[in-house]
């Protein structure tokens, strides 16, 4: 007669093994057996960790939560196991397509990276690239915008600067608030060598220059009076500058895609809370007094 199959502490594998041609998760019966296999984990000489596979296999568990095992206070159920512990031998197919999406973005990332260093293939250009990079910072655009309402002598020119301003703040609050709350490390060919960052610029989702490319073209676009090919550049200064954020090494693709859609998205919400004399008359009355 064949000998049981044992487990790594020599008991036998007796309640896990009809599982492999009765079980759900191996093409045969319904769902009860899920549950069968962990309830018969209470007898003795069953082995646990075979009864926790199962129920991790089980659609109930991969959801997060281990009724089973907290239920009653029989010390004989088995502990349950942290997250990252847990087989997803069934992952969804949201889950795939993410990982599929964020597997092609590591990859075509580190592909386009070409400029990460000095010695890549294009480490020639990376002057230049962090020229751009100097174009987007946050700094220049806030000091910039600061001086020509100090030198703005028209009310419309004011109005139009005084919402150029609260746009880059509202740019900063939010990218940080992100970067913070997702915390994507920059990828790892990345050098750390940017000029005037703040904290959370370690992290890398969304990219800030990215968005405010977007906001800030959005922004000329919509209220500046431009020549065709002026308003073309402007289009291009946002297209290049996001893409020498992944040539410089500093973002993934997703990271500057992001950004561009937060920032589009952000023009419409200065769109819409539009500060002018009537809306928000104290600020200008203010602004009027210094
Ligand atoms: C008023 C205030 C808090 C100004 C801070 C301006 C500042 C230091 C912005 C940071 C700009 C920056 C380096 C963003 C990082 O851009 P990524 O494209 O690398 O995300």
């Amino acid at each position: 007669m064949p000998s049981p199959r044992r487990n790594a502490e020599g008991r036998p594998l007796a309640a896990c093994a009809p599982s492999s041609s009765g079980s759900p998760a191996h093409g045969g019966g319904g769902g009860r057996f899920e549950f069968q296999s962990l309830l018969s984990s209470r007898a003795p000489g069953v082995d646990p960790t075979c009864a926790r596979l199962r129920a991790s296999e089980s659609p109930v568990h991969r959801r997060g939560s281990f009724p089973l095992a907290g239920a009653g206070s029989s010390p004989a159920l088995p502990s349950p196991l942290p997250e990252e512990d847990r087989m997803d031998l069934n992952p969804s197919f949201l889950g795939i397509a993410l990982r599929s999406l964020l597997a092609i973005d590591l990859w075509l990332s580190k592909k386009l990276g070409v400029c990460a260093g000095e010695s890549s293939s294009w480490g020639s250009v990376r002057p230049l690239m962090k020229l751009l990079e100097i174009s987007g910072h946050g700094i220049p655009w806030l000091l910039g915008t600061l001086y020509c309402l100090s030198r703005s002598d028209s009310w419309a020119g004011r109005e139009v600067l005084m919402n150029l301003l609260f746009s880059l703040l509202l740019d900063l609050l939010l990218v940080a608030l992100i970067k913070g709350l997702v915390r994507r490390r920059r990828p790892a060919h990345n050098q750390m060598d940017m000029f005037f960052t703040l904290s959370v610029d370690k992290y890398s989702f969304p990219s800030g220059h990215a968005t405010r490319a977007a906001l800030v073209s959005r922004f000329i676009l919509n209220h500046l009076v431009l020549a065709i090919p002026l308003r073309v550049l402007v289009v291009l200064w946002a297209f290049i500058l996001g893409l020498s954020r992944v040539m410089l090494g500093r973002h993934n693709v997703t990271d500057v895609a992001f950004g561009f859609f937060l920032g589009y998205m952000q023009y419409s919400i200065v769109d819409y809370c539009w500060l002018s004399p009537h809306s928000a008359p104290v600020l200008f009355v203010l602004w009027n007094q210094q």
